[in-house]
């Protein structure tokens, strides 16, 4: 469904040239939930931004459903760290920004949004302005968002990074059956091994300087996931483990 071949991405900053991306390759098959997972630098925001059509690789090719990705597309979501939600405007007319924008508003698309607001149990609130909600409603709203247009695609950009560790492990649970009822193939991108090994089919690790695919793991467990006890909570234990090796290069081999 994404094919990123080759994909390269040189910045210039200060007459020098910084290798963001080099000769990245990757496939994320329909339905699949990928996270990329790695160190700050390591290329995962620049990579994502590519999927996203908000940034043109110096070389290679992104495509989607074969293709070619070179400005945004309509069925992709993306949600990123901060909210940017309308402060003047309340929660509904915020999730319904992006159907205005793309004028298919509609009964039909403002029915969608109270579903949505009700799967992520914010019902109640569609009056609310975002200043009187909390990080982890917030983000409730932007997730809401981001899902109004149905789009296939979710790309996601530390969402949850900013909050606090129970409301994410909330927001990580919902996440996870969310997308599993709606059938979303996506790329989430994370520093965090934990929301790795809840979250992904595969993880993607990249290293830094230049930033390099180095490692894919698969996370064969089925969802709902829980690190705390569980049947699988030995083998997403040990995911973990290698992942945390990998990270710390103290493990070069295996997936
Ligand atoms: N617009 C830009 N201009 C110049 N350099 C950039 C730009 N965007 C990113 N970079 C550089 O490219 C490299 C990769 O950045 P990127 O944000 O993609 O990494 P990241 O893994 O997402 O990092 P983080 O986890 O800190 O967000 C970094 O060295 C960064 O400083």
């Amino acid at each position: 469904m994404i094919e990123i071949e080759e994909v390269s991405k040189v910045y210039e900053r200060d007459g020098h040239a910084v290798h963001a991306l080099e000769r990245v390759d990757l496939e994320v098959k329909e339905g699949e939930f990928v996270t990329l997972l790695g160190r700050s630098g390591c290329g995962k925001s620049t990579l994502l931004r590519s999927i996203a059509g908000l940034e043109r690789p110096t070389s290679g090719r992104v495509s989607i459903r074969g293709e070619r990705v070179d400005k945004p597309r309509r069925d992709v979501g993306i949600m990123f760290q901060k909210t940017a939600l309308l402060p003047w405007r309340n929660v509904i007319e915020n999730v319904l920004l992006p159907v205005e924008i793309m004028r298919r508003k509609s009964a039909a698309s403002r029915a969608r949004a109270l579903e949505l607001l009700e799967t992520a149990g914010l019902k109640g609130f569609e009056n609310r302005r975002p200043g009187e909600l909390s990080g982890g409603m917030q983000q409730r709203v932007s997730l809401c968002r981001s899902l109004i247009h149905d789009p296939d695609v979710l790309l996601m950009d530390e969402p949850f990074a900013a909050l606090d560790a129970l409301t994410r492990e909330e927001l990580t649970g919902e996440l996870q059956r969310i997308c599993e009822e709606q059938g979303k193939t996506v790329v989430f991108v994370t520093h965090s091994i934990d929301d790795a090994v809840m979250l992904a089919d595969r993880t993607v690790v990249m290293t830094p300087r230049p930033g390099r695919v180095s490692h894919v793991v698969h996370i064969d467990a089925v969802r709902p996931r829980s690190l705390g006890h569980s049947e699988q909570s030995g083998y997403l234990a040990e995911r973990r483990r290698l992942l945390h090796d990998m990270l710390f290069e103290r493990s070069r081999s295996g997936t």
